[in-house]
């Protein structure tokens, strides 16, 4: 499977350690089971069964069960996982376009689950914004006026939100395709004013639910970058599903992997792809280049005693693809620093290990799956 290289992805500076002081988005102890009798399931044995069992004894279906985690101001959140992973569920729980069944949603440190019906839709309105796989755009209406309808039921007044919606739709690429309808515009088109339309809000946090699956594999592409762009000029917290590994990796600053409804895994893409927390996990990154992935921090190790340290400096946060250039010609350890320290070095052996598979005499070495 072809990676695309991380290095293009934008890091914005909220998404940095600490951020999580004050996420934006706080999910505790979050259940969704649907069917009869749902909420007589968690707290009891019963909460304790395999999906399969549970259904099979009661009829309910646990879609998502007891996930925490929490988002940073302006990062991509990605969440992932197969079909019937629990991934629409879990990420509809937040809006509540599907009602939790237990559990603690905070925006901003505000208690989602206790508004009322007004603050929800106040919410909606003002704070979230939505992307989805199909488009979901009103077919008898001009591109201007399905970017401008968000805030129309605002209640903004026409020459306010059609210079709003003039500017978002500049901003992805569709100046000169106010009047056009849907339907005249290609799939990709289409799911720019999608993106638009979300956009044109100015949420805190954007929502999107596999909003590119419909797309072929070019535009598709061409949709990540352009995500990827937007994220680097308006900085949106972004919450992103997607079925999609090498989507995930391309986008996400952390990747929340889900399975039968629990979170089996949650991290950066390098901590996914060199840690995978079990065998399902693995078996998703086994494809994935590690060297498009991995950076220089996980294969440095400590300088030898009178190895020379006169070589080039790396931070410890570059892809080993694009440090391999520098390392194999150096012809000395290349020094990975961050700031005035020296964290290690990394050699030809270390890359070798990496792009070629673990030296047989050696598997525990960084190319092996001990690591
Ligand atoms: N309204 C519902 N009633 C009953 N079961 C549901 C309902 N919605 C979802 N489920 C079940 O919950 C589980 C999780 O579904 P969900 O759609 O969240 O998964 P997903 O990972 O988003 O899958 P996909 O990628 O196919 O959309 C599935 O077993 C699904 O059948």
């Amino acid at each position: 499977m072809a990676v695309p290289s991380l290095t293009e992805k934008s890091t914005p500076p909220a998404a940095a350690a600490g951020a999580d002081d004050h996420p934006i988005l706080d999910v505790r102890g979050l259940w969704k089971i649907f069917g009869p009798r749902a909420d007589r399931v968690v707290g009891t044995p019963l909460a304790e069964l395999s999906r399969a069992e549970l259904k099979h004894r009661t009829g309910c279906v646990a879609a998502v069960r007891d996930v925490s985690f929490s988002v940073r101001r302006g990062e991509v959140f990605v969440v992932m996982g197969l079909s019937g992973s629990g991934k629409s569920t879990l990420v509809r729980c937040l809006t509540r376009l599907v009602e939790p069944t237990v559990g603690e949603v905070r925006l901003d440190g505000e208690d989602v689950l206790a508004c009322g019906e007004r603050r929800l839709r106040e919410l909606r309105r003002h704070r979230f914004g939505m992307v989805f796989q199909h488009f979901g755009l009103l077919p008898h209406r001009r591109v201007l006026d399905n970017v401008a309808y968000g805030l129309e039921i605002r209640g903004t007044k026409k020459d306010g939100r059609y210079e709003r919606a003039r500017e978002v739709l500049e901003l992805v690429g569709l100046a000169g395709f106010e009047g056009s309808y849907p339907d005249q515009l290609s799939g990709g088109m289409q799911q720019r004013v999608g993106l638009a339309r979300a956009l044109a809000v100015d949420p805190e946090v954007l929502f999107f639910d596999e909003p590119f699956s419909a797309l072929d594999p070019l535009i598709r592409r061409e949709m990540q970058n352009e995500v990827i762009r937007l994220h680097r000029e308006v900085g949106k917290t972004m919450i992103f599903i997607t079925h999609d590994l090498s989507e995930a990796l391309k986008l996400g600053d952390r990747i929340l992997i889900m399975r039968d409804g629990a979170l089996v895994q949650m991290g950066t893409p390098d901590q996914v792809v060199g840690a995978p927390a079990d065998d399902y996990v693995r078996d998703f990154v086994s494809d994935v280049p590690r060297s498009d992935v991995l950076t220089l921090s996980w294969i440095m190790r400590d300088a030898r005693p009178g190895e020379p340290l006169d070589g080039p400096e790396l931070a410890p946060d570059t892809v080993i693809r694009d440090a391999a250039r520098t390392v194999l010609s150096a012809g000395r350890p290349v020094k990975v620093v961050s700031g005035r320290s020296l964290l290690g070095v990394v050699t030809t052996a270390e890359i070798l290990e990496v792009i070629a598979g673990p030296d047989p005499g050696n598997p525990d070495g960084p190319g092996g799956e001990s690591r």
